[in-house]
């Protein structure tokens, strides 16, 4: 039996603004992703690919086409059906996102809170296996301010994949680390994703991790090409 997508995307467009001022950003867009996909999204800047990723995480709505996300379609979805959405979805920015006032652990533990599943104790235990997983189980107790940007990143992944999500979005993941701290943050990502049996869709400018990629996806003036049709060896 053939899978199903984990994201499929049909004639999605996209606009901003409204009456005289609106723009379309994104034209006919037609996509599959499926589980386990590691899928690189490259472009020049301005062609539409952050808008993309943030129309996949139900961080705003979809009004033109279709996008499912495990199977559930976010075409004007209500607010408490993308809410439920993002909780599906583990994210990783350039920025990072940390809270300055909580210690790595509790920066990780913030990836559980809207997992109402979880006990306190289950949260504390769980953050502290998955810092360890990335390398930082000596620095759970220390702040933001204290670690350097690669440490900041991996307590960003460990934050977004605490959760066990089975979709992980990532803009520009390494855009702020020097070579050698991105290319660990971004073998670390793919290392969890084959664990974990994820799906990444990572936004990247940086060619020196092109390689991780099962698929490279093109996007110019908001529009996918058909290179990406075309399979990359991962290695
Ligand atoms: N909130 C917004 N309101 C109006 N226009 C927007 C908004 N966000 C983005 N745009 C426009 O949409 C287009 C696509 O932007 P987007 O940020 O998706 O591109 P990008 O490929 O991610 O660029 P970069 O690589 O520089 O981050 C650009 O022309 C941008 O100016």
């Amino acid at each position: 039996m053939l899978e199903s997508p984990v994201i499929e995307i049909k004639n999605l467009d996209h606009f901003f603004g409204k009456g005289q001022l609106k723009k379309q950003v994104l034209f006919d867009i037609n996509l599959d992703i499926m589980a386990g996909e590691v899928i690189i999204l490259t472009g020049p800047s301005g062609s539409g690919k952050t808008t993309l990723l943030t129309l996949i995480g139900g961080l705003r709505s979809v009004s033109d086409g279709s996008l499912k996300l495990l199977g559930k379609e976010l075409c004007n979805a209500s607010g408490k059906q993308l809410v439920e959405a993002r909780r599906r979805i583990g994210y990783i920015f350039q920025a990072h996102n940390l809270h300055k006032s909580l210690t790595a652990q509790q920066n990780v533990q913030m990836g559980l809170e809207l997992h109402r599943e979880y006990s306190v104790g289950e949260m504390r235990s769980k953050s502290a296996e998955m810092l360890e997983f990335v390398g930082l189980g000596n620095r759970s107790n220390y702040y933001p301010e204290d670690l350097s940007g690669g440490q900041k990143q991996r307590v960003a992944i460990a934050r977004a994949l605490v959760s066990h999500p089975k979709i992980v979005l990532a803009d520009e993941p390494t855009a702020a680390l020097d070579k050698k701290s991105g290319r660990d943050v971004v073998n670390l990502m793919q290392k969890l994703a084959k664990e974990q049996g994820c799906t990444i869709l990572m936004v990247t400018h940086d060619n020196r991790i092109l390689d991780i990629a099962d698929r490279i996806v093109h996007m110019e003036d908001g529009q996918l090409s058909n290179a990406n049709l075309q399979l990359v060896t991962a290695g």
